[in-house]
């Protein structure tokens, strides 16, 4: 054997298994059957490959998954390089074989790695290494287990309840010095020990301190069919268009005038509602709507009331300031609506230009922009004539999801 290189850090990715637990499926078993458009194994490689401290991988596949394996790597970056090894009747066994295909590839570590976790990341492995960096010989990743465990007896009749401090739930890669685990491994399986379904237990059988490491939430196996469906829509939502809605709300006072500004349409009127600005509560209401689609705050935080700067203006210049922080934050303003409470002046016959303008103010289609109004049926502030409130509502779509 040659000796490791010192920090080189082998991977024995394993994916003989039929994956039974999971199902049959006319892509062949749960290690390629597709998520997010690509198989499960490709996932899983991927990481590895663009991994800058990997050194060989070996990839142990049953005997008759080799025109698979080769379909699901085609188009991935690197998989000349993979080693390809075949696997045996157990996990155990076939990660034996992976290890041995390392054996004149000069490696000081190892990681092992279930084909079958495809979210496993760059910030874990850089965890791992770091420990073994710093002399383990022997590193699992794992995490405290958050239901409570039962132990039952075999009429399904609970026997105990678990303590569970102390209990940790083992991931993978389970990450090792590499001559140590192959030793470890060559004399399970010499001594017919073949009951082992990780490694880290193998270390254990032989004396081997096996240190934690925090695992992560997001590195699951995939055991069963749910597993491989909630993997595909979790990799499916990340390619949904990121569609974002804002509302907001507004009331001015009114007094007497001789009429009111709302959406940016003059309204002659025996009042005029008090503001700041020309305290257009429609365009405000709306204003407050665009910025909550990009959690930009609100108008006040834009346009502080102690500025006198905004003294009597036009509100268009606050829904424009909003919709310019909307498109520099990547989004498309799809639709903008108004509800408008109001006793009077009638609404109805400016209901046409009102919406032209928002049309205009914002850019976007006529048949984007609404405005609607309702009275409030003479009760309340509304109903007394005493104010006049809005409700908005915007629709954003972003360009790709966080
Ligand atoms: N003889 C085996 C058995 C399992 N594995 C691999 O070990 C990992 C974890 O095993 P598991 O989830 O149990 O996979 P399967 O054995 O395929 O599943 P099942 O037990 O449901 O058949 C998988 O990547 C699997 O392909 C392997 O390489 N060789
Ligand atoms: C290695 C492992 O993924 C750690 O949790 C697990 O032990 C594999 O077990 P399985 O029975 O092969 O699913």
């Amino acid at each position: 054997m040659e000796q490791g290189r010192s920090g080189t850090i082998g991977v024995v990715v394993v994916a003989a298994g039929r994956g039974e637990r999971a199902g049959a499926s006319v892509e062949g078993p749960k290690q390629y059957r597709r998520i997010g458009g690509k198989p499960v194994i490709w996932h899983t490689l991927k990481i590895f490959l663009d991994w800058p401290r990997s050194g060989p991988i070996a990839v142990v596949i049953h005997p008759d998954d080799r025109a698979l394996l080769e379909a699901a790597v085609a188009d991935l970056p690197g998989r000349e390089d993979l080693i390809i090894v075949t696997g045996g009747a157990t996990r155990q066994a076939s990660v034996l074989n992976g290890l041995r295909a390392l054996q004149e590839h000069g490696v000081e570590h190892v990681m092992i790695q279930d084909g079958v976790r495809p979210f496993v990341n760059a910030a874990l492995l850089e965890r791992i290494a770091r420990e073994l960096a710093g002399g383990k010989r022997a590193v699992l990743p794992a995490l405290p287990v958050s239901d409570t465990i039962k132990r039952a007896d075999t009429s399904g009749v609970v026997a105990a309840t678990v303590p569970r401090k102390d209990l940790f739930a083992a991931q993978t890669p389970q990450s090792f010095h590499y001559a140590t685990i192959l030793a470890a491994h060559e004399r399970a399986a010499e001594a017919q020990a073949v009951d082992f379904t990780d490694d880290a237990s193998i270390a254990e059988w032989a004396g081997i301190p096996v240190h934690l490491v925090e695992g992560s939430i997001d590195n699951v196996k995939l055991t069963v069919q749910r597993d491989i469906a909630m993997a595909d829509e979790k990799l499916k939502g990340d390619t949904l268009p990121d569609v974002r809605t804002g509302n907001g709300y507004d009331v001015h006072q009114l007094e007497a005038g001789d009429g009111v500004t709302l959406c940016g349409i003059f309204i002659p009127h025996d009042q005029k509602l008090k503001g700041h600005s020309d305290a257009d509560v429609a365009l405000h209401a709306l204003t407050d709507a665009l910025l909550a689609t990009c959690g930009a705050g609100d108008i006040g935080d834009h346009f502080p009331p102690s500025d006198m700067q905004w003294k009597g203006a036009p509100s268009r210049i606050f829904l424009e300031h909003a919709a310019r922080i909307v498109r520099e934050a990547g989004g498309t303003i799809m639709n903008a609506d108004i509800s408008l409470i109001a006793e009077a002046p009638k609404i109805g016959p400016h209901r046409q230009a009102m919406r032209e303008k928002l049309s205009e103010i914002l850019g976007i289609s006529l048949d984007r922009c609404s405005v609607k109004a309702t009275t409030n049926e003479t009760i309340g502030f509304v109903g007394r004539r005493e104010g006049i409130a809005a409700i908005a509502t915007a629709t954003v779509v972003f360009r790709g999801a966080e």
